[in-house]
């Protein structure tokens, strides 16, 4: 039996179990078995090299961070990209008018962001549908999914493709969850935690790491709230990405206010026009907003900062990243920096490479 037909197999099941008392353990062995298949589906084949990506598919990394548009056929992905970068990509009242990956850059407070427009991805994807494995192998190197719906289409567009990315093991708008799982050689299976987990015990832990065939390992879990499916997610660690998600429902001029009221009122989602240029510079804040990334100014001694060229660093960034974006030698000539800003208790701070910097600070490294 191929892995498909394995996937489906255990699909079926999972869908005709009830869910109870009785039936958790069951269910949480299937889960467990079916991320490892999924697993096994997105591994390369020998021959075909590659993480899935696709030669010539991807398009190189450029900027300060990456948006990947995901989104069905025709939904205005590339509408999007051609008005908000210089770069050109087809757009058409025809289904997969795109079809590689096309990047854009979107220049705003001074931060390049890469806009990667993608083909459409279509129901079943996940299962080598159409281009979706490589569309979705794309999304998972970006710093945002922005999720591109249809205002006239509405339904259940928004949860169909949530499928489709959770199904190749990313997780939207959610943190890693709070376990820590330890191999070890000897001495079985232990669960300890701060708390008793509410979904989880030793017994359910130990057969599900069972049957990825590890019988030896010290799980610790601190978050009472953990699932099954977190767990599972912890054992495919290498698998899974966390990635934020901003869900952009297009063509809202093609509905009534009140679908575009209720649209907007959505979890994480903005809404806009392509076609009439509306909600286009409030999308790009949000954008800037959920990338949060801080704009730094590095001045030489004795010379003012350039208050319009600033340098663009990840959040929960110090001195150290700073450096490393100035050179990848810098933090080995490195004396102490001076910050003025609001991470500085006073102006200037004199400060080593663990301190942490905030938007606009002023830096100056002195090197020995
Ligand atoms: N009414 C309306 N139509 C729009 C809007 N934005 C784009 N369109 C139209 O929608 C159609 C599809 O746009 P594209 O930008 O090609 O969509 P896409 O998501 O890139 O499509 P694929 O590449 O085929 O997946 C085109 O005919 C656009 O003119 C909008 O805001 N309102
Ligand atoms: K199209
Ligand atoms: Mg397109």
């Amino acid at each position: 039996m191929g892995i498909l037909e394995k996937i489906a197999q255990i699909e079926q099941e999972l869908a005709r179990t009830q869910k109870n008392k009785a039936t958790e353990y069951h269910i949480g062995l299937l889960k467990g078995k079916l991320a490892r298949y999924r697993r096994e589906l997105l591994e390369p084949q020998p021959g075909q090299g590659g993480g899935g990506g696709g030669q010539g598919f991807e398009v190189a990394k450029a900027g300060d961070a990456r948006v990947s548009l995901i989104g069905f056929p025709s939904v205005g992905k590339s509408s999007f990209l051609s008005k908000v970068t210089n770069t050109k990509s087809e757009a058409a009242n025809y289904e997969f008018t795109t079809l590689t990956s096309v990047g854009g850059i979107l220049e705003y407070n001074g931060a390049e962001v890469q806009i990667v427009d993608l083909p459409g991805i279509i129901k079943a994807a996940a299962k080598g549908k159409g281009r979706g494995r490589q569309v979705i192998a794309v999304s998972r190197t970006s710093d945002l999914i922005m999720m591109v719906l249809d205002a006239t289409k509405g339904g259940d567009q928004r949860s169909i493709l949530e499928n489709e990315l959770e199904s190749m093991g990313i997780r939207l708008n959610k943190q890693k969850p709070n376990i820590s799982l330890k191999y070890k050689k000897t001495g079985g299976v232990k669960m300890n935690s701060i708390t008793p987990p509410k979904y989880l015990d030793e017994k359910l832990v130990s057969s599900i790491l069972k049957d990825y065939k590890i019988h030896n390992a010290d799980v610790l879990i601190r978050d009472e709230n953990v699932t099954i499916d977190d767990f599972i997610d912890v054992i495919n660690e290498q698998h899974i990405s966390y990635i934020k998600c901003l869900y952009v429902y297009n063509k809202i001029d093609a509905v009534s206010l009140e679908e575009c009221d209720r649209l907007a009122r959505e979890p994480n989602t903005v809404v806009m026009s392509c076609e009439l240029d509306l909600g286009i510079e409030d999308l790009k804040e949000e954008i800037w907003r959920k990338l949060d990334l801080l704009r730094l100014y590095t001045k030489r001694r004795g010379v003012e900062p350039n208050l319009d060229d600033p340098m663009v660093v990840r959040s929960n960034s110090t001195v150290k990243e700073v450096c490393d974006a100035i050179h990848r030698d810098m933090k080995n000539q490195f004396k102490y920096a001076n910050v003025w800003g609001s991470s500085a208790k006073h102006s200037p701070q004199k400060c080593g490479l663990s301190h942490p910097v905030n938007d606009e600070d002023v830096v100056e490294i002195v090197t020995k």
